[in-house]
C-alpha cells in the first residue's frame, strides 16, 4: 500500500465521475445531493486511512483516529514526549500497535526480537525511512525536498543510500580515522573547560548550551575542516545560531508545516493552490526554519567550495580569497552586503574533501556537488544536537547520583596517574580502559538518549513474524516505529529499569550479567544505525575526562529540568548546573 496517490493518479477522474452521478440521481433534492457530495469527499479523502484500517485490522489501534488527523491531537496532546505515549499504550495494547499520522498508519515495535527481525534479519524490506509522499512534499520548499531526495538519512534511493553509507563507513569506522580526530576534540572540549573555570563559584551556567557549542566546533573541524569558534565567542557563531533554530521546532508536528498535511488530503489538482499559498503565507516557523537552512546551506557551499578546491589543488588560491575576504570591511565580506556570512577559519583537512574525492561505490559514478551538498547538512545538524544532549543529560544525571559521579571521578583519576603524561589526555585507544565512563555514558543513552524511537518504511511488502507473535504482512510503503525508549525501560530486559546503574555496561559487575545489552539501541540497529556512534562517544568521553579532571557539577536547585522531543529529545529550557572546581 502506498502511503498517497499520485497526483497523477486516475483519481481525479474518479472524483468527477462519482460527483457527476450524485449529481444525476433523479428523485433527490439539492440539499440532499451537496450533503451525499460531502460525504463522498471526505469518505475519498480519508480512503487510505480507512482502508489501512482494514488492511491492518488484527494490530490494534492506539486510539480511535479522527478523520484528516488520525491520532495526531493524541500524540501532540503530549507535549513532544511521544515515546512516554508509546510506553502508556504498550502498556494498554502489548507489543505491536498502530497509529495514523495523519492520514498515514505507522506501526509501532516494542518488542525485542520483533524490532531485531525488521532493523537487522528483514533490513532488506526495511531499508529507508519514511518522508512525506509525493503531494505533501511539493508543499516543502525546493531546497527541503532536494535534501529529502539525496540526503544519506532520508533519501528513498537505496542505491545512493549505499553509495553514500559506504563512503561515510570508511570514514568513521576507521580507527585511524578516529584517532586522528581526536586532538581537534581534545583542543575543544579544553577550551570548554577554560571557559567554565572563568565561570564565578556560584553563578549558574547553561551547560547544555555550552556542550551545543563544543560539538558544532567538533563537527566543524573535524568533519568540516573549519572552525566556528563557537566555543570561545560570546554570541556563539550563526551556525550555531541556525542549528539551534532547527532543532527547537518539532519537525513532526503538523504545525510546523501545516501545507504538508493539507496537500496529502486534497485531491492532486489541488497541490498546486495549496504549494502557492505555502509560499504566500508561511507560518512562523516555516519562516525561522528557511533562515535557519539558508545560513546552514551558505555554510556548507562555502566549506565545500574550499574543500573541492583544495582537492584540485587550489587551496592556496581559495585560501588566499578567503584571507582577502576577512580583512575587507564587513557587510563586504560575501559581496552581498549584508555583513552575515559566518567567519569561517579552515583548517585544511575534513571529512568532506574525501566525499568529494569519492565515487559512488554502488554506481561507480562521482558524487556531484549536488550530492554531496546535502550530506554536509545532514553532517552538521547530526552531529550538533544528539552529542550535546546526551553530554547534558550526563552531567545532569550525575548532579542527580552523587556516588556515580564519585566513581567516575576516581576512574579518571586512577587511569591519569597510569599515563606517561598526566597532563595530556588519553588517546583513541586508551579511552577502552575507560569502562565506567563507557558505562555512565550507555546508562545515559538508555534512560534518556536523543532518539527514543526510530522509523523505517516498508520498502517490499512482507510478512512479519517474531519470537512468541505474528504482525502478519507489512504492505510496502507502511511506516515502522522502533520504539526504542521501551525496550529501554522494559523490566524483561533490564532488572529495576528506572535505576540509573552504569554498572549494567561494565564488564565483570555483579549485574552486567543480568542485562540484555541488545535491548540497548540509542544508536539505532542495522545497516542504518547510526554511522558515527564511535565518533560520538569518542567526543563524549573526551569532554568528560576533561571536565571531572577540573570540575564537580550540581544542578541549579532554582532550574528545572524539562524534556521534550523536537527533532531529539532534549532539553527544553537548558541544563543549569553550578560549576566547583576540584582544585
Ligand atoms: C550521542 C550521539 C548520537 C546519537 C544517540 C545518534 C543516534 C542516531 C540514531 C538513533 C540514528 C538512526 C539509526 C537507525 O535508524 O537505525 C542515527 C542516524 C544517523 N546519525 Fe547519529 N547519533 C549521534 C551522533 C551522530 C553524529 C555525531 C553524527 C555525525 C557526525 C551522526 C550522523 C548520523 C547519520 C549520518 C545517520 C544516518 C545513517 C544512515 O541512514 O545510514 N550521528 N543516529
Amino acid at each position: 500500500m502506498t502511503q498517497e496517490q499520485s497526483p497523477l493518479s486516475p483519481e481525479m477522474y474518479f472524483v468527477a465521475l462519482a460527483v457527476a452521478a450524485i449529481a444525476a440521481v433523479p428523485g433527490f433534492g439539492l440539499a440532499a445531493k451537496a450533503l451525499a457530495l460531502i460525504l463522498f469527499l471526505i469518505l475519498h479523502a480519508n480512503w487510505p486511512m480507512a482502508q489501512a484500517l482494514w488492511v491492518y485490522r488484527h494490530i490494534p489501534t492506539a486510539r480511535t483516529p479522527l478523520p484528516f488527523v488520525g491520532n495526531l491531537f493524541d500524540i501532540f496532546g503530549s507535549r513532544g514526549d511521544l515515546h512516554l505515549k508509546y510506553r502508556e499504550w504498550q502498556k494498554e495494547h502489548g507489543p505491536v500497535f498502530k497509529v495514523f499520522l495523519g492520514l498515514s498508519p505507522a506501526i509501532v515495535a516494542c518488542e525485542l526480537d520483533l524490532c531485531r527481525e525488521i532493523t537487522l534479519r528483514r533490513a532488506q524490506c526495511f531499508n529507508i525511512r519514511p518522508t512525506p509522499g509525493p503531494k505533501g512534499q511539493a508543499a516543502l520548499s525546493k531546497e527541503q525536498q532536494h535534501q529529502n531526495q539525496t540526503g544519506i538519512f532520508n533519501t528513498q534511493n537505496v542505491r545512493l543510500w549505499k553509495g553514500l553509507r559506504s563512503n561515510a563507513n570508511s570514514i568513521f569506522h576507521s580507527a585511524d580515522h578516529l584517532a586522528s580526530f581526536s586532538p581537534l576534540m581534545k583542543e575543544t572540549a579544553l577550551e570548554l573547560a577554560d571557559k567554565l573555570s572563568k565561570v564565578p563559584e556560584g553563578k549558574p551556567v547553561d551547560i547544555w548550551r555550552c556542550f551545543g557549542d563544543m560539538t558544532l566546533d567538533v563537527v566543524g573541524s573535524t568533519v568540516f575542516g573549519v572552525r566556528f569558534r563557537s566555543v570561545e565567542s560570546e554570541e556563539g557563531a550563526e551556525a550555531v545560531k541556525a542549528c539551534r533554530t532547527i532543532f527547537k521546532h518539532n519537525l513532526l508536528s503538523p504545525l510546523v508545516n501545516p501545507y504538508v498535511q493539507i496537500a496529502s488530503l486534497v485531491p492532486g489538482f489541488l497541490v498546486p493552490a495549496v504549494v502557492w499559498c505555502a509560499e504566500r503565507w508561511p507560518t512562523a516557523a516555516m519562516r525561522e526554519l528557511k533562515w535557519a537552512g539558508d545560513i546552514l546551506r551558505r555554510v556548507t557551499v562555502e566549506v565545500y567550495d574550499y574543500a573541492a578546491g583544495e582537492v584540485q589543488g587550489e587551496g592556496e588560491r581559495a585560501a588566499e580569497k578567503e584571507e582577502e575576504s576577512a580583512s575587507a570591511p564587513a557587510g563586504e565580506k560575501d559581496g552581498k552586503g549584508d555583513g552575515t556570512k559566518p567567519k569561517l577559519e579552515f583548517l585544511g583537512t575534513s571529512f568532506l574533501k574525501s566525499f568529494i574525492e569519492a565515487t559512488n561505490r554502488d554506481t561507480g559514478d562521482k558524487l556531484t556537488k549536488e550530492e554531496v551538498l546535502p550530506q554536509a547538512f545532514i553532517f552538521l545538524l547530526a552531529g550538533y544536537e544528539t552529542t550535546a544532549n546526551t553530554l547534558g543529560s550526563t552531567i545532569y544525571s550525575l548532579t542527580q547520583n552523587k556516588a556515580c559521579e564519585q566513581k567516575l571521578i576516581d576512574e579518571i583519576d586512577t587511569l591519569r596517574k597510569k599515563q606517561q603524561d598526566p597532563d595530556d589526555l588519553p588517546g583513541y585507544a586508551e579511552l577502552k580502559e575507560y569502562h565506567y565512563l563507557n558505562g555512565v555514558l550507555q546508562e545515559v543513552l538508555r534512560l534518556s538518549g536523543p532518539a527514543p524511537l526510530f522509523a523505517r518504511r516498508c520498502s517490499k511488502t512482507v510478512d512479519l513474524a517474531w519470537q512468541g507473535g505474528r504482525v502478519g504482512t507489512v504492505h510496502e510503503g507502511t511506516a515502522v516505529h522502533i520504539a526504542s525508549h521501551c525496550l529501554h525501560t522494559s523490566p524483561k530486559y533490564w532488572p529495576d529499569p528506572e535505576r540509573f546503574q552504569p554498572e549494567r555496561f561494565v564488564p565483570g559487575s555483579e549485574i552486567y550479567d543480568l542485562q540484555n545489552r541488545k535491548a540497548h539501541m540509542a544508536f539505532g540497529q542495522g545497516p542504518r544505525m547510526c554511522v558515527a556512534a564511535d565518533f560520538a562517544l569518542t567526543e563524549a568521553k573526551l569532554a568528560l575526562i576533561t571536565l571531572y579532571r577540573r570540575f564537580r557539577f550540581d544542578h541549579n536547585p532554582d532550574h528545572e529540568m524539562k524534556t521534550a522531543i523536537a527533532v531529539t529529545l532534549g532539553p527544553t529550557n537548558g541544563i543549569e548546573v553550578l560549576v566547583r572546581s576540584r582544585a
